[in-house]
């Protein structure tokens, strides 16, 4: 079997999906290869379901902060209202808007057979694919294991298993304290685990600003986690007892699941990439219109965790977006907005990236941290602040946080601002527009925030500053 498409999109993760319905918008014929679920990791096993193993807590806690206030949970909820998110890992309603959307849905495995060629495997057999006009991998990451003795050999989670348990183990041991082994670790924690959170790194979440490690590391042993940081894992076993995770100054961690959370790679170990010259297994380079470099003509993209560049849901569908734009205008000949920040440039990504961590107390930050800036060698300033205005007095009864805001000490506006405190996550936008838009800091200051919410704390880092 063999069908021809303007447009090929191999992975119908959160990324693949929009590139498609962007292209198909262009006026692109788009077929878009899936080989699990479409949706991908952020649907069934990342975002959404971490999203709602933690949400209840959080709101439980947070209630709790206000004097007077009762709450609880039962973890059974939480899980049955995760399970709900993430529709019984069938793909059914994603199939349906794809479709309606005009995309082509293509179950199987696809590889790159040569220069926009593909073939599929499907439950029907072979599928030979062609594409007119542009290819895009899509295709993501998978998670990246160290070499741990004995690990390999030892049955063990991966945040696959850990977002879609269907109990809450007694104990738990987590692997890496970056993103994932943080906000699991908590959400474990608070469903019920007894958690013990190994890491050979010396603070959490190491690529932050040091307040913000501080403070999730304090906010993590608050709710009970052991930590062990700044250290390495010996070896692990599984015994009648449980999973061993044996450390190496000999303390033995004992735990009914092992979760092992340190990092991830891209996923191009299988997708024929080296039929066009690439290697197999390694980061798909791409300039900010998406065009894997390195190959020779303009067919083949990639947006999203397999470009290394911000593996975010957010980030990724941003990058989505130029790639079905551009590719879309390139095939009609029409102008090519390449520029910095022109529609067909993904510029964000190079200092206007926000995330959220859902740990509490949460940390929202966007753009670059005072380390990146001092190593890119850019003059700068630094306010740092206690989050206390009547806004977040109001909030939560002893509400404490940090706010960070680095500015470039030349022109006056802002490189990165972090936020760490409850219930912070809705403060990074405004720091994501104020970098995107270049916005001096004498103008921010006439940005007056409402009274009394959180967002005060921007006129008191305004006020630090000088202003
Ligand atoms: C536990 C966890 C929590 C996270 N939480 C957040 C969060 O809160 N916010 C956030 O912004 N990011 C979060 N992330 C990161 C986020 O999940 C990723 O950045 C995002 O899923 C990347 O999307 P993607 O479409 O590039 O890749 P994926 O979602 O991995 O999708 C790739 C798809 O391609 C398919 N595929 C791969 N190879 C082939 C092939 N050869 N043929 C056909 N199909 C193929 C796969 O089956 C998959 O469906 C989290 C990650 C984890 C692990
Ligand atoms: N809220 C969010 O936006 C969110 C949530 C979860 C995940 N994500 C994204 O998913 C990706 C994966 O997250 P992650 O936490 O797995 O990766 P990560 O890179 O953030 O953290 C990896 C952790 O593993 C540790 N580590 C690495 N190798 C190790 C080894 N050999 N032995 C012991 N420890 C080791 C590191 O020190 C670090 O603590 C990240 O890009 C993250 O941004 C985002």
């Amino acid at each position: 079997m063999s069908e021809t498409y303007d447009v090929v999109v191999v992975g119908g993760g959160a990324v693949g999906e929009n590139a498609a319905a962007r292209a198909v918008r262009g006026g692109m014929t788009v077929a878009l290869v899936e080989a699990e679920l479409l949706g991908g990791e952020c649907s069934y096993w990342a975002c959404m379901p971490s999203k709602a193993l933690i949400r209840t807590t959080q709101a439980v806690h947070a209630a709790r902060a206000i004097a007077g206030v009762t709450a609880d949970f039962d973890p059974a909820d939480v899980l049955a209202r995760r399970n709900s998110f993430t529709s019984g890992w069938k793909d059914d309603s994603q199939v349906e808007w794809a479709e309606g959307a005009g995309i082509t849905v293509v179950r199987g495995h696809a590889r790159l057979t040569g220069p926009r060629a593909l073939t599929v495997e499907t439950s029907d057999g072979p599928l030979e694919l062609s594409a007119r006009h542009a290819v895009v991998l899509a295709t993501g990451s998978v998670p990246s294991e160290p070499p741990t003795p004995g690990l390999a050999d030892t049955p063990h989670w991966s945040s696959r298993e850990a977002t879609s348990a269907q109990a809450v183990p007694a104990r738990l041991a987590v692997i890496g304290s970056g993103v994932v082994g943080c906000e699991l670790a908590q959400a474990y924690q608070r469903l019920g685990s007894a958690v013990t959170l190994v890491s050979r790194g010396t603070t959490v979440l190491d690529n932050l600003e040091p307040v913000a490690s501080e403070l999730v590391e304090a906010g993590l042993a608050q709710d009970g986690v052991t930590l062990h940081l700044g250290t390495d894992v010996e070896r692990v076993h599984r015994d009648d007892a449980g999973v061993h995770v044996v450390l190496a100054d000999g303390t033995d961690v004992l735990a009914d699941e092992l979760l092992v959370a340190t990092g991830r790679r891209p996923a191009t170990a299988d997708v024929g990439v080296q039929t066009v010259g690439l290697e197999p297994g390694a980061t798909l380079e791409v300039d900010d219109s998406g065009l894997v470099q390195g190959v020779a003509g303009r067919w083949l993209y990639a947006c999203g965790d397999v470009t290394g560049r911000a593996p975010l849901t957010h980030q990724g569908k941003y990058a989505a977006r130029v790639v079905g734009d551009a590719v879309a205008a390139r095939a009609k000949g029409e102008p090519e907005l390449t520029a910095p920040w022109g529609a067909h440039s993904a510029t964000a990504d190079h200092g206007a990236v926000p995330q959220v961590v859902f740990t509490d107390p949460e940390v929202a930050f966007v753009g670059r941290t005072v380390r990146q800036v001092s190593d890119a060698g850019i003059a700068h300033d630094v306010v740092e602040i206690d989050i206390a205005v009547a806004g977040s007095a109001l909030h939560a009864d002893g509400y404490t946080g940090k706010a960070v805001m680095v500015v470039d000490t030349a022109s006056r506006t802002l490189l990165g601002v972090t936020f760490v405190g409850q219930d912070v996550a809705e403060l990074v936008h405004a720091g994501t527009i104020a970098i995107v838009g270049d916005v001096p800091v004498d103008r921010l200051w006439h940005a007056v925030p409402a009274y009394p919410t959180i967002s005060e704390v921007w006129l008191r880092l305004l006020e630090a500053y000088g202003l």
